[in-house]
């Protein structure tokens, strides 16, 4: 613990009785243990009305535990959670304790609207007040003041993108009009401009007097409108810092225990060195693609060795290319071929084709795309690799657990037993999981949408080394993210994305923040005021 944090585990606060009016939450020495694995041990903190509380630590620290008893998802095994009014025994009690919870994974019902989804289980105080008509307009102002426009209340769930059905889990806890909002990774679906817009709505609730609990991996963000941090390490809290101790490095010291620190992004190493253009035959070739009909026609060529970042604002086609790519949904028109360890090149139109090419794909929507409920967490892992570790018919069990074993420790997934169900672990970890399934099957293309949702730092440099490597190995990298300063240092071009096509190529110096924004926003080569024409 660092000197100046405000409480730690030694903190004789942990057991006095608090009587301050303005801290809404008071959790005192909470423990709580699945099975063999002891999530809490001890974890003790408050937080007050008119704050944004952030929890941070690495990935199964134990923070969404702390967010679900609070809510009333779990009973703590021992220890005090006290809001005004009660301890919450169930979600329905915590919500009429004022709390409401947006959880890490995106919960809605399938198969209904989004008027439906947002009064699912409503026991706010006001939340199932007033008739339709007034409640259509609450809805109306939740998505305007969120999004800046309305949504239609009576589309199915079921249609709208991952970001779009998040901002229908933060309107459902708006609506009940929360004293406590606790927000578990919510920006993790958003892109950069809409968790922006988030933050902004953050700031206005906490002007309000709401008390707004945010757990979070963009820690450097947090140090832009945190009013306090309290860090989770195993389980415990090993301090609280305030205003301007809210530092990344000194989170990071907290989180970890250890002084090392990395860099803003992705940048620990000097940037890679462009990789020479029509030298070499390219691995990935998309040619005359159109993602949707009538969308302009666009051609990229990737070769071995490269590390293409993708990016766009939400929806602007970059998640189409990259499962283009992994077979998962062809493009509307035009070709997209990965040429093979061997050099033949084969067409991709279905998931078939990319894995006898040798494309891995890492989703970033794990409940979605990646994981197996029902199966352990060495079986999702193994899943990809009992292809290829198989003689005379038979799966060679030895061969997957050491590829496990060497993943585990690379990305330091943290776990009890392979053989336990993949749902037992923290979110992060599950997503290392799949990172790890993904690399381990040595593959000559490695597709990735967004990975690193929910992956705490740590990992998230483990997996850019990884990247490196596979590059200097000679792989060829298609890396979307949300998060631009994922691709400085990292990237030897970023393809930008606008309208359903390929806007611009920023290579070298071109790649900054600034410079990657400014051609989200229309602008080619980041040049503000150099408009380009789509499809020229
Ligand atoms: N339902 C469960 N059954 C068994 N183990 C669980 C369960 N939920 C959490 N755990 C374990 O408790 C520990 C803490 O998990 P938790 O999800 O609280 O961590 P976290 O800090 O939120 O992690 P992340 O940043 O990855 O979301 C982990 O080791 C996890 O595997």
């Amino acid at each position: 613990m660092t000197a100046e944090a405000t409480s730690g585990p030694q903190d004789a606060s942990k057991t006095a009785r608090n009587d301050n009016v303005d801290d809404v939450i008071c959790v005192r020495d909470v423990r709580k243990a699945f099975g063999d694995t002891k999530a809490l041990q001890g974890c003790s903190f408050t937080a007050r009305r008119g704050e944004v509380h952030a929890i941070v630590g690495e990935n199964g620290s134990g923070k969404s535990t702390l967010a679900k008893i609070i809510s009333g998802v779990f009973p703590a095994d021992s220890g005090t959670v006290e809001l005004q009014g009660g301890t919450p025994s169930s979600p329905a009690h915590a919500r009429t304790l004022g709390v409401a919870t947006v959880f890490q994974e995106v919960l809605l019902a399938e198969g209904m609207t989004v008027f439906d989804n947002l009064f699912i289980g409503a026991e706010g105080p006001r939340t199932r007040k007033g008739p339709r008509a007034e409640q259509l307009r609450r809805v109306a102002a939740v998505f305007t003041e969120l999004l800046g426009e309305a949504l239609d209340p009576y589309g199915l769930v079921d249609d709208l993108p991952l970001s779009m059905r998040q901002w229908v889990t933060i309107a459902r806890a708006l609506l009940s009009e929360p004293r406590v909002l606790i927000l578990d990774e919510s920006t993790a679906a958003l892109d950069h401009s809409g968790a922006e817009r988030l933050y902004e709505a953050v700031v206005r609730l906490k002007a309000a007097g709401m008390c707004v609990l945010i757990v979070t991996h963009r820690i450097e963000e947090l140090t832009r409108f945190a009013d306090r941090a309290t860090v989770l390490r195993n389980g415990v809290d090993v301090g609280t810092l305030e205003g301007p101790q809210i530092t990344q490095n000194r989170l990071l010291e907290m989180m970890t225990g250890d002084t090392a620190h990395f860099g803003e992004g992705a940048a620990t190493a000097a940037l890679p060195p462009p990789v020479p253009q029509g030298e070499r035959a390219p691995v990935v070739r998309a040619s005359g693609v159109r993602l949707r009909h009538g969308a302009a026609p666009f051609d990229l060529d990737v070769t071995d060795g490269e590390i293409v970042g993708v990016i766009g604002l939400d929806g602007q086609g970059q998640a189409g290319l990259i499962q283009a790519v992994a077979g998962i949904r062809p493009a509307a028109e035009g070709t997209i071929t990965v040429a093979d360890r061997k050099g033949n090149e084969l067409r991709i139109t279905r998931q078939k084709d990319a894995a006898d090419a040798g494309v891995a794909y890492i989703p970033g929507d794990r409940k979605l795309e990646g994981t197996f409920p029902n199966l352990s967490i060495l079986e999702n892992f193994g899943m990809p690799l009992f292809r290829t570790q198989r003689s005379g018919g038979v799966i060679r069990f030895g061969a997957v657990q050491k590829a496990f074993e060497e993943q585990r420790a690379a990305l330091s997934i943290r776990l009890n037993r392979p053989s336990a169900p993949i749902g037992t672990l923290s979110g992060g970890n599950q997503q290392k999981v799949l990172i790890g399934r993904a690399l381990a099957a040595d593959p000559g293309v490695v597709v990735l949408n967004d990975p690193t949702r929910g992956v705490d730092i740590s990992a998230k440099h483990s997996l850019y080394d990884l990247l490196r490597r596979l590059s200097s190995q000679g792989s060829t990298v298609l890396f979307l993210s949300s998060e631009i300063v994922e691709f400085i240092g990292l990237c030897h071009r970023v393809a930008v994305f606008r309208d359903d096509s390929l806007f611009t190529t920023l290579q070298g110096e071109q790649i900054t923040v600034d410079g990657v924004l400014a051609a989200m926003f229309g602008q080619a080569d980041g040049i503000p005021g150099k408009e380009k024409e789509l499809g020229s």
